[in-house]
């Protein structure tokens, strides 16, 4: 246990409502918080008060089902003797938001700052869930570095269709090819989709949601074994009950982000990612949040320390099960015991409930190995990233467990050289794009081809899409092939399994090598050398950027929002999380400033 404790009398909120140094100002603050029932008692008693980031809404079917947990937070909270005070942040739902929730993300974010900084909050309970609300959250706590908990929503039921597990986001890539060849119509596809969502919750495949919420608790922002539980569960219920009672002690503690969120919990979380089998997003989401609470983190680390761990969960897109599964099986405890075992995980990083990782996960079993494969039954060897570099971009990763012996054939190009492979290119601008011709027949795809997505980075799309993840022509479907790899400088589902080349950082819209690929050009990608070349000289490529710089640059669509035109000014690379430039040396403003000044 950690033994900080905070001085009775200095929590941040007294600033507004026990300020003996300006009383006019603490009447005005007061005032307007009595009028919807608080007391005075309890506002001038020196109760923490304690910030419900609430991110459910209508709007976010994923987070929805935290505006009934909040319930259970608030009484947690209460009985511990703090105050709840619950506020929306802005709505993030990854299948909701045109032209891509990845543009919300550093919205989000912005407007937690301030919310967390500008009121008088001693402490937040961060309510996460949809992809990018969890970063989102995460990276406003680590900037404003106030006593913080995640409260995961948690992940929906298992579907279920003729007696199968249907998965979310996985069952649509299934569904798609089923319905381009005309073995189901568009109401079946429709209604096989929708079998993957039978409750509330989000999706209940290892995609980025339930990597973002395992991978916040294997930071150690989350209570232990609260990732992996169902959103209907009584046990959901339960433990944002616990979520609410610990904020207050970790005020009491003065318990920080930063005390938390260090280099070895960032390492962690890449081990945690490779055994869990986790989405292509997390590198994007982790420089994110770490670049703003000041750790150490390269793209490098991702291939370091995380290439060579196997695969322990058995989840969908690379395996079977789903979400109930994951959670009975152990979740992220049993996962971290395992992997702890093998002396892969930094034992002493500290976690929300005031211990550290190897003291919270040391005693976890795995109670399904099925569901959980014990280190020394691994379902893929090596299921990390790798790092690719070359002519195309400075860098991208890609996840080389979904390699097939069937790809490895296809694309060999020469047998003493097993990881090596070549094809053709086709090169697509934009899903539009895609959409219009992936099935015309000249095109000429073949199985060895390789499909390009460009325009869908951070600046191009804007926000980088999850568009890189392609399904291939229909005629090449009815033939068996059902994956082509895809390179592209956007995103992929993590719910996709499929053999791509994805972040790749600068995007073409940033003038990085994909903007000068052309269809038919040929691409050798190296994994043991870890490059990926298109193959022509680089006089040729030269003279190409110069004719594209000339012609104005990779051209993409206008912005059609203040903040798609803001972001897209201010906005980096994948590699280095997409943040705003500059809000990095802006970070430490609200940890240094002190508190704000009145507003009156
Ligand atoms: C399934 C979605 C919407 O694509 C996303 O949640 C992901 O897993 O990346």
């Amino acid at each position: 246990m950690i033994e900080k404790t905070k001085a009775p009398g200095k929590l941040r909120s007294r600033a507004w409502f026990d300020n003996p140094d300006n009383v006019d100002m603490t009447a005005l603050y007061l005032e307007r918080y009595l009028n919807f029932g608080l007391s005075l008692e309890e506002l001038r008693s020196g109760k923490p008060i304690i910030g419900i980031a609430q991110t459910g809404s209508d709007l976010s079917p994923c987070n929805r089902h935290h505006l009934v947990l909040a319930e259970r937070v608030r009484e947690g909270i209460r009985e511990a003797g703090g105050i709840p005070f619950e506020f929306p942040v802005h709505p993030i739902q990854e299948t909701g938001k045109r032209p891509t929730a990845g543009l919300d993300r550093n919205l989000a974010y912005l407007g937690l700052v301030e919310v967390l900084y500008g009121y008088p909050l001693d402490g937040v309970v961060l309510t996460i869930g949809c992809d990018k609300v969890t970063p989102a959250c995460l990276m406003a706590a680590a900037t404003v570095n106030i006593p913080a908990v995640a409260l995961s929503v948690g992940p929906m039921l298992n579907g279920w269709h003729k007696g199968e597990r249907t998965g979310s986001g996985t069952i649509v890539w299934r569904a798609r090819e089923l319905l381009a060849t005309g073995e189901i119509d568009e109401l079946g596809f429709i209604k096989l989709v929708a079998s993957s969502a039978p409750s509330t919750g989000y999706c209940n495949t290892m995609g980025t949601a339930t990597t973002m919420n395992s991978l916040t608790e294997a930071l150690g922002m989350s209570l232990p074994g609260s990732a992996a539980i169902p959103a209907p569960y009584r046990d959901r219920q339960q433990v944002a009950y616990e979520t609410g009672r610990r904020i207050v002690k970790m005020v009491h503690e003065d318990l920080k982000p930063s005390d938390i969120l260090t280099r070895d919990a960032f390492l962690n979380a890449i081990v945690v990612n490779s055994a869990i089998g986790g989405s292509t997003n997390a590198p994007i989401h982790l420089a994110a949040i770490a670049r703003h609470v000041g750790a150490e983190l390269s793209i490098d680390d991702w291939q370091r320390h995380g290439h060579h761990v196997p695969l322990l969960v058995n989840l969908q897109p690379a395996g079977e099960y789903l979400g109930e599964d994951y959670y009975r099986a152990g979740g992220v405890p049993a996962v971290v015991a395992e992997l702890m075992r093998q002396g892969l995980i930094r034992e002493d990083a500290l976690t929300v409930n005031g211990r550290t990782i190897g003291d919270n996960c040391r005693n976890a079993v795995i109670e399904d190995e099925r569901v959980i494969r014990p280190f020394a039954e691994p379902l893929k060897e090596e299921a990390g990233f790798i790092v690719l570099r070359g002519n195309l971009f400075d860098s991208a990763i890609m996840k080389t467990s979904v390699i097939s012996a069937e790809f490895r054939e296809r694309y060999l190009c020469n047998p003493d050289d097993p990881d090596a492979f070549e094809g053709p290119a086709v090169v697509f601008d934009g899903p539009e794009d895609y959409h219009a011709r992936i099935d015309d027949p000249s095109l000429d795809i073949t199985p060895e081809t390789l499909m390009f997505m460009r325009g869908a980075g951070p600046i191009g799309y804007p926000g980088a899409a999850e568009v890189v993840n392609m399904r291939p022509p229909a005629y090449l479907i009815r033939e068996g092939v059902h994956a082509l790899p895809c390179i592209g400088d956007g995103r992929q589902s993590g719910t996709s399994g499929s053999p791509s080349i994805l972040n790749a950082s600068p995007e073409a819209a940033a003038m990085g090598g994909l903007a000068l690929i052309r269809t038919g050009d040929r691409v050798r990608i190296d994994l043991k050398r870890g490059t990926a070349d298109v193959l022509i000289s680089d006089e040729e490529l030269a003279e190409r950027r110069r004719a594209l710089a000339e012609a104005g640059g990779y051209r993409y669509p206008k912005s059609q929002t203040p903040w798609q035109a803001i972001q897209r000014s201010l906005v980096g690379q994948l590699e280095t999380g997409a943040i705003l430039e500059g809000a990095e040396q802006f970070q430490r403003l609200a940890q240094e400033a002190g508190l704000p000044r009145d507003n009156h």
